[in-house]
């Protein structure tokens, strides 16, 4: 039975009512766009410099100024007032960036993630208003729905725009696209463009959206997993979901190394840790418990079996370098094989990088049984990891600032 698919609706992320702007012809051609990612471990701004050279096509990147600073915003869900302050002190990158003469005519727009989602709603709600106040005492254009929740939806979507405009892949052949795999702290997404009619056909209806843009259409398969990020993972694997970081209680995970004891912290509580001292270790143990926190939730797509391209970033490309696969600055092709052999070795001989960070092996095997048992990957495929495409950040801030561009209009 063939899936109706979803056309997506952007207006939800991006507001309806631009300004529209009139400006000389020789001045129209440079813009620019500041784009907040609030995600769970950290609030990051995009200062992205456009060029339009042909009205209706493509914008070209000209420039991207990025900074970012941890934690995330859910740690304030109660001094909401420290959110502001960590929005404010981020806008001053805005303002060294932006010309001020432009300032009134450059959106400002924040989208959370995870973190905003996993919170009780009036807490999100109280982090968002303080935001939207920061805005609205700013210089800049902030346009209707500037401060939101992102749906994951448009999380993975964008994120695979950001992919393909950086490797100039948004004109071609649609067929020439690559998929996108991102892990974040919260969440985890998974996007492309099916080769096989039987993907489509067996994928859930919410999973296929239709996306036009620059008079291209795209039908993609997209999820994002609320709660399989890497850390939320660390907290299922340790029993502590849901908890709000009890004080006494130690929560154990054959995961870390046996005499392991320590601390771990996210969305604003910190939990008790540590190894099962008198119980077993290693991969094979490790690997049975994050099972556990997959099992039934992850879906697998019909055409992962054959070899398609995928681009992996955030924690995939973190822990990748953690683990000395691939160099930080170049990042490179990693098999998935690789990432189990390298789990393996961390997990069944704890060395100095154990010591460094006990986490290693639990995240390392994590990211082996979401690929592999999770999507349904096989251990051949290969994962170009990226972190930086031509010097820009590999993350949706910049698929939805393209995406804002095109209802920017210059005229
Ligand atoms: O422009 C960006 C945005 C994010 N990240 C990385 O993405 C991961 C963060 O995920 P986040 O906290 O946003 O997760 P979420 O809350 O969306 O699950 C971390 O490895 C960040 O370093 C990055 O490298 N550049």
């Amino acid at each position: 039975q063939r899936n109706a698919l979803n056309a997506v609706d952007f207006s939800e992320s991006f507001g309806n009512t631009l300004p529209s702007l009139s400006r000389p012809a020789n001045a129209s051609q440079i813009f620019y766009s500041i784009m907040f990612d609030a995600g769970s471990t950290g609030t990051r701004i995009h200062v992205y410099t456009f060029i339009q050279k042909d009205p209706d096509g493509l914008p070209v990147l000209d420039n991207e100024m990025f900074h970012s600073m941890k934690p995330g915003l859910s740690a304030f869900a109660d001094i909401p007032e420290i959110a502001g302050h960590t929005v404010r002190q981020l806008l001053r990158v805005a303002k060294k960036t932006v010309p001020p003469v432009e300032w009134k005519r450059t959106p400002v727009l924040f989208r959370a993630t995870a973190g905003l989602r996993l919170l009780p709603p009036a807490k999100a709600h109280a982090l968002l208003e303080e935001v939207q106040d920061v805005f609205d005492e700013s210089p800049f254009y902030v346009p209707v729905d500037s401060v939101s929740i992102m749906n994951g939806t448009n999380e993975g979507i964008l994120a695979w725009v950001t992919v393909n405009f950086l490797t100039g892949r948004l004109h071609r052949n649609p067929q020439r696209t690559v998929g996108i795999l991102d892990l974040g702290g919260g969440s985890t997404q998974i996007t492309f463009l099916p080769k096989s009619r039987k993907t489509v056909e067996s994928a859930p209806a919410d999973f296929m959206v239709r996306f036009h843009m620059f008079s291209s259409s795209y039908e993609l398969y997209t999820h994002s997993y609320l709660g399989n990020g890497i850390k939320a993972a660390r907290l299922s694997a340790l029993g502590a979901l849901g908890s709000e970081g009890l004080e006494k209680k130690v929560f154990q995970s054959s995961c870390l190394p046996k005499r392991y004891t320590g601390e771990f912290s996210f969305g604003g509580f910190s939990y008790h840790v540590s190894g099962v001292t008198d119980g077993v270790s290693g991969f094979r143990a490790c690997s049975q418990e994050l099972l556990k926190v997959l099992k039934g939730i992850i879906k697998q797509p019909h055409e992962l079996k054959d070899s398609s391209t995928f681009y992996a970033f955030s924690y995939y490309f973190d822990h990748a370098v953690e683990a000395g696969l691939i160099d930080e600055r170049r990042g490179g092709a990693v098999k998935i094989r690789d990432f189990k052999k390298r789990a393996k070795e961390v997990c069944n001989r704890p060395s100095e990088r154990t010591q460094l960070n006990p986490f290693l092996c639990m995240d390392l095997t994590y990211i082996v049984c979401l690929l592999k048992d999770g999507f349904g990957f096989k251990e051949s495929t290969v994962l170009q990891l990226t972190k930086k495409v031509r010097n820009v950040e590999t993350s949706w801030a910049l698929g939805a600032a393209i995406y804002h561009s095109q209802k920017f209009r210059i005229h």
